[in-house]
């Protein structure tokens, strides 16, 4: 973000302005500083460079620093304004605070003063750039880099989300933890993150289940031995590129302690070293458990988990984003097709739909596991479906369950109970049709006919 160094230095004082341009590039170097001597320039000289900050003398021949003031917030809105004052000039001063100059300074204070604020003021301007940057970045509805989640098929509001906070959160040097069920697709979004941000650097992975302190620091810090014959660990494999921490909710308390040193100073001890080395690699780490409701019950070290989750994905499981599921069945059976090698049969039309609600304790990997044996079985382009059949069978079961409407004394016309089911489906599904119309088992055209009669 250039233009948040951009200063313009305005006074008709020609030592002054040398002197204090001198001052800042040394002083605040980060910063990148121009001049002007004719108040009557300035406008012209911010339409052709933006410039976040200007620092801007009262009294000056063609035009007052008053009015230059109120131009620049007209045109510039953005634009800080430091007001630069004779001694005499308190007044006017105080006039240009109301009218939202940034700050002022008497030219007969320290120079030191004017540093000072200036400094504050690219540090105000540098947050309001970032936070404006992921404002823009999250709310923006389009994916910046669709390609790196090509792996990642959705069509569910909650799950875009996610991967446009991933993006945001890629070029953070931060830890992210991602927590969801098992099967949700952590190992996906891990993967995700790695090829947003660090395409051509390595992505280490150590699953943590059931792994002592010893083998923990082994595998994660490697060993130095007199005789050489060094063993690398996996943070240095990982380089500067991506470290995957899998299930760090199974690791012990003794085992916790190791990260976090990791964690806070990115440096390590491999094992028999008496001198730290410096990690670089971005920590990804993922649990199944709630770490929160661990830390409370004392089984995990609230140090670590506040150091981890500066960036927190929560994956919803499969029964909160039931529009995925004809999609993900579809997507399954083309894997399966090709690593069977088998022709690939079609998905029946109802399937998604008989297994509504069905609650997926295994989530995608469930899913991914009957859509493999329905492809081994299947036959010609049948797709055997007796792989789904106890989920089908649970699943109408609930939904029998959840459909017992209860209506009030007078009954709605049908009219009203159409439309009251096509906001529902319309709400549930962020307004895409083709989505809310799945729901609704009717096609997208006879959705969107119901939609133009309202
Ligand atoms: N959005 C998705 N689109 C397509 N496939 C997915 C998606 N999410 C997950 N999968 C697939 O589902 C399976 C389970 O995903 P993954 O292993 O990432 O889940 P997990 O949460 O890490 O599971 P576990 O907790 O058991 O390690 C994988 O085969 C993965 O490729």
């Amino acid at each position: 973000m250039k233009m948040a160094r951009n200063i313009l230095l305005v006074d008709d004082e020609a030592q002054w302005l040398r002197a204090l341009s001198v001052t800042l590039k040394r002083r605040v170097p980060e910063a990148h500083v121009d001049t002007c001597m004719d108040g009557r320039q300035v406008l012209e000289r911010m339409q052709s460079k933006k410039y976040s900050l200007v620092l801007l003398d009262l009294t000056m021949p063609f035009r007052s620093g008053e009015d230059i003031l109120q131009d620049i917030k007209l045109n510039h809105p953005n634009c800080r304004v430091i007001i630069v004052t004779g001694v005499n000039e308190i007044d006017s001063a105080v006039r240009c605070m109301k009218r939202g100059a940034y700050d002022y300074f008497n030219k007969a204070g320290e120079v030191e003063a004017l540093v000072g604020s200036v400094r504050r003021a690219l540090e105000v301007i540098g947050l309001e750039a970032n936070l404006e940057q992921v404002r823009e970045s999250f709310f923006d509805r389009e994916l910046k880099r669709p390609d790196s989640f090509k792996e990642i098929i959705s069509c569910e509001p909650a799950v875009l989300d996610r991967l446009r906070y991933l993006e945001v959160i890629a070029s953070s040097p931060a830890p992210v933890l991602i927590i969801g069920e098992s099967g949700t697709g952590k190992d996906v979004f891990a993967k995700a993150l790695h090829q947003l941000a660090y395409p051509e650097q390595p992505f280490e992975v150590i699953s943590l289940t059931s792994m002592s302190l010893e083998q923990l620091r082994v595998t994660l810090f490697g060993s130095v031995s007199l005789e050489g014959g060094d063993t690398p660990g996996l943070v240095q494999l990982a380089g500067s590129g991506v470290l995957y921490l899998d299930e760090i909710g199974e690791l012990s308390m003794d085992a916790q302690s190791q990260l976090v040193e990791l964690l806070e100073h990115n440096q390590y001890f491999p094992v028999g070293a008496q001198k730290p080395v410096c990690s670089e690699c971005r920590i990804v780490a993922s649990s199944s458990h709630d770490l929160k409701a661990l830390h409370q019950q004392g089984r995990f070290r609230g140090d670590l988990l506040y150091r981890l989750n500066a960036h927190e994905l929560a994956l919803p499981p499969l029964r909160e984003r039931r529009l995925d599921i004809g999609l993900l069945i579809n997507h399954f059976i083309d894997i399966a097709a090709q690593e069977l090698n088998r022709e690939r049969p079609l998905q029946p039309s109802n399937l998604a739909n008989q297994l509504w609600g069905y609650g997926f304790p295994g989530n995608l990997l469930e899913l991914k596991g009957m859509v493999f044996d329905a492809v081994s079985r299947s036959d010609n382009y049948k797709l055997n479906i007796s792989a789904f059949a106890e989920a089908i069978q649970s699943g109408a079961n609930n939904r029998q369950q959840q459909l017992s409407i209860s209506f009030g004394e007078q009954l709605p016309t049908l009219a009203e109970a159409n439309k009251a089911l096509v906001d529902e489906a319309m709400s549930r599904t962020a307004s895409n049709q083709t989505a809310a119309a799945r729901l609704l088992g009717i096609s997208q055209s006879a959705l969107s006919r119901r939609l133009t009669k309202e």
